[in-house]
């Protein structure tokens, strides 16, 4: 037996393995006691339904798991494209097994495998983000929270003759479908969801609920039908001088302003309540230039989603980009050294392509800055100013800040 930077004995005969449908009850208990919590028999069946064994990977010893890496296939709207990603969860090692490379060696895989699968990135909401930047992921999306003081902040003339249909999120599903697919191929940092997806999303599990009450459903019709739809919970509260209730908004989507503007109104003026959360807003929410105060919305900076370039020509192929760019960037990835080298880019608006070039580069940068600059939401200057990007030809970094910015700001809410 060997020991662990705590002393801790740990076995030496570990293996790196795809699991099959028979570990899941493992990986679940594995996974729940690592992020501290006990699990429950309602949240481990729903996840079943979405753990694909053959994208997952578990460290063994002794036939026991003892780490856990999970993963999705699922297609990702970038800018300008849809692309299939690795949508990687469920990382966790057991605490006497931790500290001796586990995380390590099941990352590294993951990378391979993800490459050789033909995905360009693979992203991850972090646990804590310390954990993350070592492998070469980028914060590619940021998030916003909001704690809106309902009674404060006063709202514009209403919009629209349009009417709010309440229901069971079982019997408004197709509509709630119909209204995502409508946004997300052209919303930066939103995933298709299949039949599977919207199972889990809408299983409404006690876990989610935290004492709030059941998932419920609002719907807005306008003129050409069903515009939009928020998906909510109340917690219901009462003090001394009445009550203090809570909307927590779980997503709001709208395909026009009539739906955005009946939607919010509604959540904003729930009987008995006096705030509306929520944990997951785009950076540029439209709700900061709709309300009197925006203030009052008590909003909070966060990171989303991150993201790892595992195959840097497919990946800076992929997307589009806001303004012409013809670029040779000189890129470095210890974790990944196939990625390392000088790329050519040459992108705008309608097409891209990336090839390995033997000419002077422009700018240099770690993977991690590929990452973060994915999604269209980062500036190469603000990079810059890390020093992540360093601009090797004056006038380099200017002349990349359009291209790879977007006209819509990438969002992400989704956790998987
Ligand atoms: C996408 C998601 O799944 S998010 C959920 C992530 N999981 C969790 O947070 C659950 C709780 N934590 C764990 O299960 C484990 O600690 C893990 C999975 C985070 C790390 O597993 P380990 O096998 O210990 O990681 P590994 O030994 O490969 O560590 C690699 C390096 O990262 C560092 N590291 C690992 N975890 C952490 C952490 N939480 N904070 C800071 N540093 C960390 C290690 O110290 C090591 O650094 P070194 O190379 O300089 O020595």
């Amino acid at each position: 037996m060997k020991s662990n930077d705590l002393g801790e004995a740990v076995a030496d005969d570990i293996t790196i393995e795809v699991p099959t449908h028979e570990d899941w009850d493992d990986i679940y208990s594995t996974f729940s006691a690592a992020i501290n919590i006990d699990g429950d028999p309602q949240s481990r069946e729903a996840e079943r339904e979405l753990f694909e064994p053959a994208r997952s990977l578990v460290a063994r010893s002794g036939g026991r798991v003892v780490g856990t890496l999970g993963c999705n296939t699922r297609q990702i709207a970038v800018p300008g494209a849809v692309i299939p990603a690795a949508h990687g969860c469920r990382g966790a090692v057991s605490p006497a097994a931790r500290r001796q490379g586990l995380l390590t060696k099941l990352m590294r895989r993951h990378f391979e495998d993800a490459r050789a699968l033909g995905e360009a990135i693979t992203l991850c909401w972090a646990s804590e983000a310390r954990i993350y930047h070592r492998f070469g992921y980028g914060l590619s999306i940021r998030r916003i929270g909001l704690n809106v003081n309902s009674r404060e902040v006063t709202l514009p003339p209403g919009k629209g003759a349009g009417k709010i249909i309440e229901g069971s999120p079982a019997d408004l599903r197709d509509a709630l479908v119909k209204v995502y697919d409508q946004v997300y191929a052209e919303q930066p940092g939103w995933s298709e969801r299949t039949e599977a997806h919207w199972d889990y999303r809408l299983a409404d599990l006690m876990s989610m609920r935290a004492g709030a009450s059941a998932l419920r459903v609002v719907l807005h019709e306008g003129d050409g039908g069903v515009d939009g739809y928020a998906l909510w919970r109340v917690r219901g509260n009462w003090t001394g001088n009445g009550p203090i209730g809570q909307v927590e908004l779980v997503e709001q989507v709208s395909t026009t302003p009539e739906a955005y503007d009946a939607l919010w109104r509604f959540l904003l003026t729930v009987d008995l309540t006096r705030s509306v959360t929520t944990w997951s807003c785009s950076i540029d929410e439209p709700l900061f230039y709709w309300v009197g105060e925006p203030r009052q919305l008590a909003a909070h900076l966060c990171d989303a989603l991150w993201i790892r370039v595992v195959d840097v020509a497919k990946a800076l192929e992929s997307r589009r980009y806001a303004a012409p760019v013809d670029v040779v960037i000189d890129v470095t990835d210890e974790f990944m050294p196939v990625n390392t080298g000088r790329w050519r880019l040459t992108g705008s608006p309608e097409s891209a392509t990336c090839v390995p070039t033997s000419d002077p580069a422009d700018l240099a940068c770690d993977i991690r800055a590929l990452g973060a600059l994915y999604m269209g939401g980062t500036s190469i200057r603000t990079l810059a100013g890390t020093g992540l990007v360093r601009e090797l030809t004056p006038g380099a970094l200017a002349a990349a800040a359009p291209a790879f910015g977007w006209h819509r700001s990438p969002s992400a809410f989704e956790l998987f």
